[in-house]
């Protein structure tokens, strides 16, 4: 059974197809990371699951109930892209609220539990009118699990924290995974998304351009792989043959003092390289290798 489970999912506001029926599966105790740009529609795909919006065809499941459906809404917990909070309230007492309001009172220990986890533990007694927008952005997330859900939406949980405050963020991520949690998130800061999210999925106009791990997402984009190899040095009797098979073994090959650089179709190449330089008594002692990052395969979109 699948966290989240998209059959041509779709929605069209007047003569313009916002989501152009999706088909999308994400495993329970995931982290997936859904990006695109501004606009690509990953606000509107998320809030058709959420029940905000309703969508124009398709089906969804959540947690393997076909939505929407009031009991599952129960087991799922929401930040979307902005939070409203009652700024009278502390942000304790806001919480208390929100826990008595989902049935599945925390208390007054669960929700300082659950201030703490995000980080505003310092600021439980200060009414939410006077929270900065980071604070916001925390207690976005504070609401969004303190009934416990097991499937979690964060629509850009981390944008505008500073450093520090995102780190703890990608912490609690990482902690609500560990506990079986699926986390469902939107981001366009691709460094977390890289650390952080088991899959990613790259919307582009609406539709799912590019879906999957970060090392498929990687072969997907790029199948060759530009190695640089520092070495000891050759010997010179050795050379010219070193040279030739190097040759054979892939292109662009440049020689320079103690480092080669050569690019390959294939990882298992430099399993091979390894053994010919043993072969010839030359060591190794460095190897890098070039590797797309998301925001390459992602700007390819
Ligand atoms: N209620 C609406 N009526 C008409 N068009 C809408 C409505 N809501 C969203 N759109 C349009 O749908 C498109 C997708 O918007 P959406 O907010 O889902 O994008 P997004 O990928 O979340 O963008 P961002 O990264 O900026 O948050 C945009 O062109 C937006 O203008």
């Amino acid at each position: 059974m699948f966290a989240i489970e998209t059959k041509q999912l779709q929605k069209v506001y007047g003569a313009t197809q916002v989501v152009k029926g999706i088909d999308l599966t994400v495993e329970k105790g995931e982290v997936f990371g859904f990006l695109g740009r501004n606009g690509a529609g990953k606000s509107t795909f998320i809030n058709m699951l959420t029940g905000i919006i309703q969508p124009s065809s398709g089906t969804y499941s959540l947690l393997g109930v076909k939505g929407p459906n009031d009991q599952v809404k129960k087991r799922i917990g929401v930040m979307p892209d902005y939070s409203t909070f009652y700024g009278s309230l502390t942000a304790l007492d806001h919480l208390k609220f929100l826990s008595a309001l989902s049935g599945k009172p925390a208390g007054k220990h669960g929700c300082l539990e659950v201030l703490r986890l995000v980080g505003l533990e310092d600021h439980a007694q200060l009414k939410t009118a006077k929270f900065s927008f980071g604070m916001k952005k925390k207690l976005g997330i504070a609401q969004a699990i303190i009934h416990d859900p097991e499937l979690i939406f964060l629509d850009e949980p981390t944008s505008g924290l500073d450093a520090e405050s995102a780190i703890h963020i990608h912490k609690l991520i990482r902690h609500l995974q560990k506990e079986g949690k699926t986390i469902f998130m939107t981001s366009h800061n691709l460094d977390e998304v890289e650390k952080i999210c088991t899959r990613i999925a790259i919307m582009k106009e609406g539709k799912v351009a590019k879906i999957g791990t970060m090392s498929e997402l990687r072969s997907f984009y790029r199948s060759t792989l530009t190695v640089r190899i520092k070495h000891s040095p050759i010997p010179k009797t050795e050379e010219l043959t070193l040279n030739q098979w190097l040759q054979t073994v892939g292109t662009d090959l440049e020689r320079k003092e103690s480092f080669i650089t050569i690019t390959i179709d294939h990882e298992r190449k430099i399993a091979e390289i390894i053994r010919a330089f043993n072969q010839y008594k030359v060591d190794i002692y460095r190897v890098e290798v070039d590797e797309p990052s998301l925001e390459e395969i992602f700007l390819d979109e």
